[in-house]
């Protein structure tokens, strides 16, 4: 294994995940699994990019550090020359964590000394311009995030955020620098032994700052940013020799379908929005789910008896309706009670009903689910949309993936995603 990616959540590894087995435009990219939690085995010997998927990011952020130090002794034992560590591409954690005390105990354990910090991701809108991040024409905080479920984004500046968390000092390098090419950016970036180690946020604008700055950083043993990050570190292996470019062939699969949401964001409930105009779609109310009158037993009812409409079941609300629910019986119990619904209902759709195309939105959700069908690892396939691969378990019979990211897809995502899972 070249490449190790420690993964904030499971949504986000397989957005790293597609984008190191695509590679450069022309090149290709390298071979890679995504693991779902930290492997008990060695990985396989063909496996060029390891993607472990942790659901550290809500965490307390001692029980973060601690799960990402297991995930990188693993990725360490096969082999891995480089470290990434992904979390969102808009870097959600709280003041207390996670971002800043896991960067600060894996530069400590790498002995890492400029650790690149770029959560930029073009495709979709989030850049990062004087160590402020953006999404489309909007800072962060203005951007809805700040009434995000589980960690509210109420600053843009990537380096007040990271200074706020991480014991590890912080500094800046503009886009003015980064436009003057990889290697001026890697003579910046390589520091001598005695140099303390320090958290870089690095502004990136595009695909191409994003490729400069990967190339800038082939010899950095640690870096971390959303996705956008690992653009080029495919090419650096091929050009080192090291990996073909080559991608294995996935399987299509048919089959019985289901759709699970748990994802608030505003992406995620156009797209229930614009299911519902032509599809199955069932919404769970939280006050029913809190009180448990709804069950996973009735979730599997519906999608079953809906087979010809591609049945989708939610739980997403608006903001106001988050807050008053969150008021009311509080958002961990909240999170706590859906993630044990939807992933009873996943076990049950999978190994009792012979569901083999399961699409889930939101990472949280996307956690639950896959925790609660323990499969172990998954290839990664084609890319659905930007961030959002064909995941495919290799079990006796079938099963293919997709998670969605809460803001990713477009508007018709979950019909798509279906075909797309299908080979269509
Ligand atoms: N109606 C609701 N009221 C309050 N909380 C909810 C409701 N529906 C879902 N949630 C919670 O909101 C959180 C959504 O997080 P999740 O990570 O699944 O989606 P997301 O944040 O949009 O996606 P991503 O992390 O990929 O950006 C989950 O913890 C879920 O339990
Ligand atoms: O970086 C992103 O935006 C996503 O991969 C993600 O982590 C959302 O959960």
């Amino acid at each position: 294994m070249l490449i190790g990616v420690i993964a904030d959540d499971f949504t986000g590894a397989s957005d790293i995940a597609v984008t190191l087995a695509k590679g450069l435009p022309g090149e290709g990219g390298l071979h890679t699994t995504q693991y779902l939690g930290v492997p008990q085995q060695p990985a396989l010997s063909d496996v060029e990019a390891g993607v472990i998927a942790l659901k550290s990011r809500s965490l307390p952020a001692d029980q973060a550090v601690q799960q990402s130090l297991e995930a990188c002794e693993w990725l360490l034992a096969q082999g891995c020359e480089q470290i990434v560590f992904k979390y969102c591409s808009t870097f959600d954690s709280t003041d207390a964590g996670n971002i800043g005390p896991v960067l600060d105990a894996l530069a400590q354990r790498l002995e890492a000394k400029r650790v690149v910090v770029c959560p930029a991701f073009p495709a979709m809108g989030r850049t990062v311009y004087q160590g402020n991040l953006f999404v489309h024409d909007r800072p962060l905080n203005e951007s809805g995030m700040a009434h995000h479920p589980l960690t509210p984004m109420k600053d843009a500046d990537i380096r007040r955020l990271l200074a706020r968390q991480a014991t590890t000092p912080v500094s800046h390098i503009g886009w003015q620098q980064v436009v003057q090419g990889s290697e001026a950016l890697a003579a910046r970036l390589q520091a001598s032994d005695s140099d303390a180690a320090e958290l870089v946020v690095i502004d990136a604008l595009s695909d191409r700052d994003l490729t400069v700055i990967g190339i800038a950083a082939a010899g950095s043993r640690l870096i971390s940013g959303g996705s956008g990050i690992a653009l080029a570190l495919p090419h650096n292996m091929i050009k080192a020799g090291k990996a073909q470019g080559n991608r294995a062939a996935l399987p299509r699969v048919e089959g019985a379908t289901a759709i699970l949401v748990g994802s608030c964001s505003g992406a995620t409930r156009g797209q229930i929005d614009e299911h519902q105009k032509q599809h199955a779609v069932l919404a769970l109310d939280i006050q029913d789910v809190m009180h448990e009158r709804v069950t996973a037993d009735d979730i599997v009812q519906f999608i079953l008896t809906q087979q010809h409409a591609c049945p989708l079941v939610y739980s997403s609300g608006d903001p106001d309706s988050v807050q008053q629910a969150q008021q009311q019986f509080g958002q961990h119990n909240i999170s706590r009670r859906l993630d044990q619904l939807f992933g009873d209902a996943a076990r049950k759709l999978v190994y009792e009903a012979g569901i083999q195309r399961l699409v889930v939105g939101g990472g949280e959700t996307s956690g639950a689910v896959v925790s609660a069908l323990a499969l172990g690892s998954l290839q990664v396939g084609e890319e659905i949309d930007p961030g959002v691969p064909a995941l495919f378990a290799q079990r006796t019979v079938p099963l293919a993936l997709a998670l969605k990211s809460g803001n990713f897809g477009r508007n018709d995502f979950f019909a798509h995603a279906l075909q797309v899972l299908a080979g269509a």
